[in-house]
């Protein structure tokens, strides 16, 4: 076990997620259960002493692996010396609103904090966003953030990645840990494309497995894209649980790597692959080691997979002219 603790920012640490987060970080969930984790929570302000509340059930869990908690209300001091940095502060959208809405209450949260980690943050800092609009947030930091490999700044798809794993699997009647190579490619929204053209389940074709594309194009990809909104509707509030438990699984995979012989999904800054325009922050299948994200190469796309892939990039595209337009990139 290293003695040198790993220094954790997590911003919107009085929120819903926050609060399912910070507890499982604090156990080594997010890193590995020989890492020292120290935790620098970010809010507003209105929510700091909230904050410190949690700050103080932290402490009362005594976890072997904590080596403190401190509290901020400024992005300067919160991602000062940052290794691990995950942006969730940001506003959640409410029944009948699509998350790219959320683009002018929300974008102005990821200028100031992508600078505040151009200026402080240790020289491995590794950036997740899930604030939505995550992929865009995500841009926004990373082009606010010049002196930091652009590699380092990604967005959170593992939410739907696990979605599509999980309603592929009950399908199926296997476990989830029997399917791979599942693809989520595009954006955070409802034009995401769970892609199962390449994924296996026990070493068999998924889609194949599955045998009905009429499951696949009107069931399975509206549900996947949509169970964001499925569970406002249903719960009341915006995921909080499994997206903390999401964000966990990007971190921890980018950090120890991806299992063998398969892949996961990540928003990543596209290097062009699969004609995705360089720069934007897209969602690949990806694999793990030594700590880079790899987009994986050479995956044959069929017509109607290009179809949905093209779609979802140019609201990706859009959704960067919009930030364009407020200044904000
Ligand atoms: N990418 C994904 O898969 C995914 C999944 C679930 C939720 N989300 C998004 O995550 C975000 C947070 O969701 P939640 O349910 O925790 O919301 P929440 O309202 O419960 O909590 C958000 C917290 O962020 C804080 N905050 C706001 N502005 C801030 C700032 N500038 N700096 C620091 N903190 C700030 C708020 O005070 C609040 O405590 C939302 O945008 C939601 O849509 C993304
Ligand atoms: O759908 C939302 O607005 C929250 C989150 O992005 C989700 O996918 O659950």
């Amino acid at each position: 076990m290293s003695d040198t603790p790993v220094n954790v920012t997590v911003t919107g640490a009085a929120g819903q997620i926050g609060y399912a987060l910070l507890f499982r970080i604090a156990s080594g969930q997010l890193l590995g259960a020989s890492t020292k984790v120290k935790l620098r929570l970010l809010e507003i302000p209105q929510a700091v002493r909230a904050a410190e509340g949690t700050a103080l059930e932290l402490q009362d869990g005594a976890f072997p692996l904590l080596a403190g908690v401190d509290v901020f209300d400024d992005p300067k001091g919160a991602f000062s010396g940052a290794n691990v940095a995950l942006l969730v502060g940001a506003r959640p959208r409410t029944k009948g609103m699509e998350r790219g809405d959320l683009l002018e209450a929300n974008g102005g949260i990821f200028k100031p904090q992508g600078e505040a980690i151009n200026a402080g943050a240790a020289d491995d800092i590794r950036v997740l966003v899930v604030g939505n609009p995550a992929n865009t947030n995500a841009l926004i930091a990373q082009r606010n953030a010049p002196d930091v490999p652009a590699e380092r700044f990604t967005a959170m798809t593992r939410l739907d990645h696990n979605r599509a794993v999980a309603q592929l699997s009950a399908k199926l009647g296997v476990t989830a840990g029997d399917i791979r190579n599942v693809t989520i490619w595009g954006n955070h929204s409802a034009t995401q494309y769970p892609d199962i053209v390449h994924a296996t389940v026990a070493g068999r074709n998924a889609a194949e497995a599955v045998g009905d594309q009429q499951w696949l194009e009107n069931e399975f990809i509206p549900r996947v894209a949509k169970r964001g909104a499925e569970i406002i509707e249903v719960r009341g509030a915006s995921s909080a649980a499994s997206a903390a438990s999401a964000a966990i699984d990007h971190v921890y995979d980018w950090v120890n790597g991806t299992r063998e012989g398969d892949w996961t999904s990540a928003a990543i800054v596209s290097d062009g692959s699969y004609g995705v325009p360089a720069g934007l922050i897209s969602s690949f299948p990806v694999t793990s080691s030594g700590g880079r994200w790899e987009i994986v190469q050479g995956l044959d796309i069929d017509a109607f997979s290009r179809a949905r892939i093209d779609a979802s990039v140019a609201e990706l595209e859009e959704e960067r002219s919009a930030v364009e337009r407020l200044g904000l990139i």
